[in-house]
C-alpha cells in the first residue's frame, strides 16, 4: 500500500483459506498472529473493520464427523450457526490479550438493499468504530440461501468499505495476488498494480477453491469496482508473516497485486448505489438521446421522455440498472417512482426525472 500515507480507516477481508488448514480444522496459530498484527495497526491509530469468512469451515470441523446425510444448505445453516461462535470466542479472547474490545456484526444481502438499513448497518458500525470496538463482519449464513446470499465475503467486504467510507481493502487469501496465468505454472507471476479500468478476467481460472465461494473471479471484480468508487485494494497472501504490519505499517515491498484508487471518489449516497447493482429490482430502455445526455453531462437527470421501455416491478427509492439502446449496462440509479408509474409515463414531457443524477452512478 502506499507507504507514505498513514490510513485512517481501512476494512481487512480475511478469506477461509487463511483461517482454515489443509485438512479443515482452524489455523489458531495463524488467526492470532493477524490478530497480534491487527493490533498493532489499532494501536497506531488505525481504524479496522474486520470481514472475516471461516463460519462454515470452523462448525464443519465440528460437526461433519456426527451429522449424518443432509442437505447442503441445511449443512451450511447448521455449520455456520456453530462455526460463528467458536470463530468469535476466539477472535475476542485474542482481541482480549491486548486490552481491545470487538464485537460481532451479521449481516443480509437483504439489509444492504434498502437505504434507510444500509445507513442503519453503517451507523451501528460507526457507534463502535467510536468506542473503540473492532467490528467483526461475516454474512449470516444461517439465513442467507441461494439467491439471497452474498456471492461471497468479498462482495461483503467491498460494500462494507464503501459504506464506512475506508481508504483501503485489504483482501487476505491464501495466494499472492492476482497471477498473469495459472498460479501452479512457474512462469506465471503476480501481476503488481493494476490500473484504473483495468480487466483482468482472462488471466482468471474460473474453477473455485476447494472452501471459499466466489474464488479470484469474485475477488478481481470487486476489487476494480471499488477502486473505480476511490478506495485502493490490495490482494495479498494472509499466510506470509507480517503481512499485515508489512502493508499497512512499515510499507516494506511485499508481493501483492493493488488496484490503484481512481482520484473521483463518489459521494455517500452514489457509493451505495455504484455498490448496489445486485440488488437491482428492474431496468429502463433509455432512446439514443437520453444515453448521450448522460454520458455528456453529469448534472443530466433521467427524464420519462427519454425512456423507451421499463423491465421488472419496483417500488419508489429502489435500484434499477440503465440500459442503452442497444441493452447494453450503463449504469445504476435509485428510481423516484414505481415501475407502474414509470411505464405509465413512458415517452411524456415536463415530469420530474425518473432518476435524479445525484441518484445516478454511470459506470
Ligand atoms: N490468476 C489467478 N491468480 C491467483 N489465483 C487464482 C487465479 N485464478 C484462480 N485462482 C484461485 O483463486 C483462489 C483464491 O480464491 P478463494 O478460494 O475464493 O480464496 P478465499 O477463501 O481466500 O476467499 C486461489 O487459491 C487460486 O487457486
Ligand atoms: N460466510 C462464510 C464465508 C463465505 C465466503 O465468502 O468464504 P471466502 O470465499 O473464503 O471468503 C463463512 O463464514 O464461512
Amino acid at each position: 500500500m502506499d507507504c507514505n500515507k498513514k490510513y485512517r480507516r481501512i476494512v481487512i477481508k480475511i478469506g477461509s483459506n487463511v483461517l482454515t488448514r489443509e485438512d479443515g480444522r482452524p489455523d489458531t496459530t495463524r488467526i492470532s498472529a493477524l490478530v497480534d498484527q491487527i493490533a498493532g495497526l489499532y494501536r497506531a491509530g488505525v481504524e479496522v473493520i474486520l470481514v472475516s469468512s471461516g463460519a462454515v469451515a470452523s462448525g464443519r470441523s465440528v460437526l461433519e464427523p456426527r451429522v449424518g446425510r443432509i442437505d447442503t444448505v441445511s449443512a451450511r445453516q447448521l455449520f455456520s450457526a456453530v462455526g460463528q461462535v467458536k470463530l468469535l470466542n476466539r477472535y475476542y479472547d485474542l482481541f482480549n490479550e491486548y486490552g481491545i474490545v470487538c464485537g460481532q456484526v451479521l449481516t443480509t444481502k437483504e439489509s444492504l438493499s434498502t437505504r434507510r438499513q444500509y445507513l442503519n448497518q453503517r451507523n451501528c458500525m460507526e457507534a463502535m468504530l467510536a468506542a473503540g470496538v473492532v467490528p467483526i463482519v461475516n454474512e449470516n449464513d444461517t439465513i442467507s440461501v441461494t439467491e439471497l446470499m452474498f456471492t461471497d465475503n468479498d462482495e461483503l467486504s467491498g460494500l462494507v468499505a464503501a459504506m464506512m467510507d475506508a481508504e483501503a481493502l485489504v483482501i487476505l487469501s491464501n495466494i499472492d495476488g492476482i497471477y498473469d496465468g495459472s498460479p501452479a505454472d512457474p512462469a506465471s507471476q503476480v501481476i503488481r498494480r493494476v490500473a484504473p479500468g483495468r480487466d483482468l478476467s482472462q488471466y482468471i481460472d474460473t474453477a473455485r477453491s476447494s472452501r471459499g465461494r466466489g474464488g479470484m473471479t469474485t475477488k478481481s471484480r470487486i476489487s476494480s469496482r471499488v477502486a473505480g468508487e476511490g478506495i485502493e485494494v490490495v490482494i495479498a497472501n494472509g499466510r506470509r508473516d507480517g503481512i499485515l504490519t508489512d502493508l499497512v505499517l512499515t510499507g516494506r515491498d511485499v508481493v501483492c497485486t493493488r488496484f490503484e484508487a481512481a482520484p473521483r471518489p463518489a459521494s455517500g449516497v452514489k457509493k451505495w448505489i455504484a455498490s448496489s447493482e445486485g440488488f437491482a429490482k428492474g431496468a429502463l430502455h433509455l432512446d439514443a438521446g437520453a444515453a448521450a445526455a448522460i454520458s455528456q453531462s453529469k448534472a443530466a437527470s433521467i427524464l420519462a421522455v427519454g425512456v423507451t421501455a421499463v423491465e421488472g416491478e419496483f417500488e419508489r427509492d429502489d435500484i434499477v440498472r440503465i440500459l442503452s439502446p442497444e441493452g447494453a449496462p450503463l449504469g445504476v440509479g435509485r428510481i423516484s417512482c414505481d415501475s407502474a408509474t414509470a411505464r405509465r409515463n413512458l415517452g411524456r414531457k415536463g415530469l420530474k426525472p425518473l432518476i435524479h443524477c445525484d441518484y445516478l452512478y454511470l459506470e
